[in-house]
């Protein structure tokens, strides 16, 4: 569970912050409107003022069993503007846990694009601080601005069902819509849409990347942060050779700069190697296993950290290029 001690996020010019009973009357008054309820499935209408008390609370008591994250979108003077938020659910069979993301936007701040940027913030949030697949979120079919923002996020539809609208009183059509990590990547890959970079000549990245194993057996691994690809995965400390370096000159800048060691360049041991074709780019990764080193490893770029026990890797998700380190390092340790 993320600290949610201070969970303000930012997403300028506005803010998102935790729901609090002193915004009962502002979130009342914009939400008590029908153009707003009647995208909504649960709520009826009117909506009554003691229904937005008891859900203020209910976000509270979410958020302190770490099964909801809600938010209030703030504007720069501290107005109130509406709600986003995502709710955790287990998907049968397999017990997958994806979030499923939720928001709306009272009628004076409507044309303004903040849906969209509140939502793609908490959803970049989640996707890297919670232990979740995907992002889920339905749209009815009629709600044509609310499926331009998901589909501006990154999220992909993956299906329709129907679902009840107590405030229509009937079953309307949605659509069901997914992000995975990987969506939400390509939607905020800086320069070009993927479609142009269909013909582009592939682009080899060269990695170099350490399982450092401790007197215990653990192997360390990090949680990639948010704001780079693939946030929220579970990784092997290292990074991108820069030119003129060797893997191993790499591998030891990196490990001072990502978690504050210093070693050696011998007590790095070549152990195997990744090369795996990702949707954008082709990637090398030499692992070496390396046992000693001086200092605290501690996440210099805001990273968690965590020391694994080789059974137990599986249990975090990693990028698809390192699966095939698990059952080697399992036979090693
Ligand atoms: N370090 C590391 N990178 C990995 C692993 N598996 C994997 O697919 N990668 C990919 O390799 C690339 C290198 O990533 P990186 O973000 O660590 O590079 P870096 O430290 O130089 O960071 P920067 O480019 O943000 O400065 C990324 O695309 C990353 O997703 C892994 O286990 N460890
Ligand atoms: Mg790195």
């Amino acid at each position: 569970m993320p600290d949610t001690a201070s969970l303000y996020l930012e997403a300028p010019p506005y803010r998102l912050r935790p729901l609090h009973p002193d915004d009962t009357t502002a979130m009342h008054h914009l939400v008590n409107d029908w153009e707003v309820v009647r995208m909504l499935s649960r709520p009826p209408f009117p909506y009554p003022r003691d229904l937005a008390e008891d859900w203020i609370a209910t976000t509270q008591a979410m958020q302190a069993r770490g099964e909801g994250y809600h938010f209030a979108i703030t504007g720069p003077d501290g107005a109130f503007m509406g709600c986003v938020g995502l709710r955790i659910e287990t998907l049968a069979p397999g017990g997958t846990r994806v979030g499923q993301l939720g928001y709306w936007v009272g009628r004076p701040y409507w044309g303004r694009g903040i849906a969209s940027l509140a939502a793609a913030r908490v959803a970049r949030w989640a996707l890297a601080h919670l232990d979740i697949a995907s992002l889920r979120a339905t749209a009815a079919q009629d709600n044509a601005a609310s499926i331009k923002v998901l589909e501006r996020i990154g999220f992909r539809q993956v299906g329709t069902r129907h679902q009840s609208f107590v405030a229509r009183g009937s079953e309307l059509a949605v659509g069901v819509f997914e992000a995975t990590r990987a969506d939400l990547d390509h939607r905020s890959a800086p320069g070009m849409p993927i479609d142009a970079q269909a013909g582009a000549p592939r682009r080899l990245v060269l990695v170099s990347a350490a399982a450092l194993i401790n007197q215990h057996g653990h192997i360390l691994l990090a949680r990639r942060p948010e704001g780079k690809s693939m946030a929220g995965l579970w990784e092997f400390p290292g990074g991108k050779l820069e030119a003129g370096e060797t893997p191993e000159a790499a591998l030891v800048r990196e490990l001072r700069e990502e978690l504050g060691l210093d070693l050696s360049r011998a007590c790095l041991a070549p152990f195997t190697f990744a090369s795996h074709a990702y949707a954008d780019f082709d990637l090398l990764m030499p692992l070496y296993i390396c046992r000693r080193w001086k200092g605290e490893p501690t996440g210099r770029e805001g990273q968690k950290l965590a020391w694994v026990a080789p059974q137990a890797l599986h249990d975090y998700p990693m990028p698809a290029a390192d699966l095939p380190f698990i059952p080697l390092l399992q036979d090693l340790l």
